[in-house]
């Protein structure tokens, strides 16, 4: 137990596994840690551990292969390896989804060198992923878009200059740049948020910049605005596109000279502050049309952080929704303590307009009115996401044959190797894979069909391991 306890390289091996498997992984270093998959509490996974997940269907019956997939539904974001015998029918549907949701997998017997590497391989991208991108505040830095924000957030959060934050609405702007503020070496002093757009338009530059008595009617004694409150600190100013024109020139004052001139004086005050800004609007179109400054523009833009809407967040949503139901549990009483699989896979279908805060909002609610302990699709008012009998607008059929097109052109520039189109495409194999099914794309005869044009390699060494997937005949080719 206490070996356990201190393991940090964890193989949760669902089946059996033998001595010499065992006894392998742990010269290498490797805890193997025997999971059911059928029962509910999980992979027993601590934060900072780097698990990596076994699918050993080399005895198991239907019902085991059943447990197993609703397991790896459950945990789309840990790294999941599957094991099969030769005889182990690739072509019903539940084996079928375990290898295409599986990272690699093996035949028995298991190669070992094989495992090793590929663990390995594993264990330094989670490692990179989860303690180089990890950000205090921010949940969910398992989609390679949301690595790649998390990974300039850290690089931006030390240096004294602006970050133009930009993104949707409730995509996490606001989060971002407290966790700038927090990771930068001004995290002890004030953090100030503010919305430009909800300031009152004869007030901007007094709620900003202060004032002196007298300044005006009703300016009865001197006020220090927002940004001389956060002296030594970080302002954050959202909505930047609504501040005024001549908001913009003293903001502008400020970042050049470091000084701000409080209405109704002459007198310049020195002011330290680092300036964070955000916008979900065009912020080059309104300097386009002459609404924002451009020497201002050039001033807040020398950072840029851009969050990436929740739709492309691949795998990071369904723990974004998790979490807010753990949270929400911590301070309320509800019954629901995890989500049904079609409410998962509503979720996952979703498109998110309203992003993050969006998700937050439906799942708190699906909180309150669920009757029982998974959330449902209704409970979140998705049901409509599940429902495919609505005949597909002429849009949707514009948009379904547009990723058609992305992947297959993809797939050919990547010679159908499945990582590099996914590195390509921002989104796992897994998603490729799914992708190409629900395309109708079925790689071994594209590949085959492009061994045969000229100008096309033929495919070889690793590529050669890619599990191949055939619409007609399932699984079609080992790699063990
Ligand atoms: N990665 C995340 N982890 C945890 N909570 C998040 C995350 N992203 C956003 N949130 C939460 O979602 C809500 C919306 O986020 P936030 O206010 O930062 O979005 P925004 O982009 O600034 O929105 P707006 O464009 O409307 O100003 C907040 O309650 C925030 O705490």
């Amino acid at each position: 137990m206490s070996n356990e306890q201190s393991s940090r390289r964890c193989v949760v091996w669902f089946g059996q596994p033998t001595d010499e498997e065992c006894g392998c992984l742990a010269q290498a270093g490797w805890h193997t840690r025997v999971g059911d998959p059928g029962l509910k509490g999980g992979v027993g996974m601590r934060r900072d551990d780097i698990v990596v997940a076994m699918a050993d269907l080399r005895n198991a019956d239907t019902e085991a292969v059943k447990a197993m997939g609703r397991l790896m539904d459950a945990h789309p974001w840990l790294p999941w390896l599957a094991l099969v015998l030769k005889s182990t029918a690739a072509d019903t549907p539940e084996v079928e989804r375990i290898l295409r949701a599986s990272n690699e997998f093996f035949t028995a017997p298991v190669d070992l060198k094989r495992l090793l590497e590929t663990l390995m391989k594993i264990g330094s991208g989670c490692s990179s992923a989860v303690e180089r991108d990890a950000v205090p505040g921010i949940v969910g830095a398992f989609s390679p878009v949301m690595r790649e924000t998390l990974a300039s957030l850290r690089k931006f959060a030390p240096v004294e200059l602006p970050v133009l934050i930009t993104g949707e609405t409730g995509s996490g702007k606001e989060i971002a740049a407290r966790a700038l503020h927090g990771l930068s070496p001004r995290c002890n002093r004030p953090f100030a948020a503010i919305n430009c757009g909800a300031l009152p338009v004869n007030l901007v530059q007094s709620e900003l910049f202060g004032h002196e008595r007298g300044a005006f009617t009703g300016a009865n004694a001197r006020r220090v605005g927002h940004f001389e409150a956060a002296a030594g600190g970080t302002v954050f100013l959202d909505e930047i596109g609504d501040l005024p024109f001549d908001a913009q020139t003293s903001l502008l004052r400020l970042l050049q000279e470091g000084t701000l001139v409080r209405v109704g004086s002459t007198q310049p005050v020195k002011l330290d502050v680092r300036i964070l800004a955000a916008t979900h609007v065009d912020i080059e179109q309104a300097v386009a049309e002459g609404r924002f400054r451009e020497d201002l523009y050039y001033r807040l833009n020398v950072l840029r952080l851009h969050m990436p809407p929740l739709r492309q967040r691949e795998g990071d949503v369904e723990l974004l929704a998790q979490h807010f139901l753990d949270a929400f549990r911590l301070r309320n009483r509800s019954r629901a303590r995890a989500f049904s699989s079609s409410a998962r896979d509503a979720i996952r279908g979703f498109a998110w307009p309203g992003n993050v805060r969006e998700l937050l909002n439906r799942v708190q609610r699906a909180a309150v009115v669920a009757e029982g302990s998974l959330i449902s699709p209704s409970d979140l008012d998705l049901q409509h996401v599940l429902q495919t009998s609505i005949p597909p607008s002429s849009l949707d059929l514009t948009r379904v044959s547009a990723e058609r097109e992305a992947v297959l052109s993809c797939l050919h520039e990547s010679h159908f190797n499945i990582s590099e189109c996914a590195r390509r495409l921002s989104v796992s194999r897994v998603t490729v894979y799914r992708l190409c099914k629900k395309h109708h794309l079925v790689l071994e005869n594209l590949r085959h069909k492009s061994t045969r044009l000229p100008g096309r390699k033929l495919m070889n060494g690793a590529h050669d391991r890619e599990p191949g997937f055939n619409q007609e005949s399932g699984f079609v080719k080992s790699c063990g």
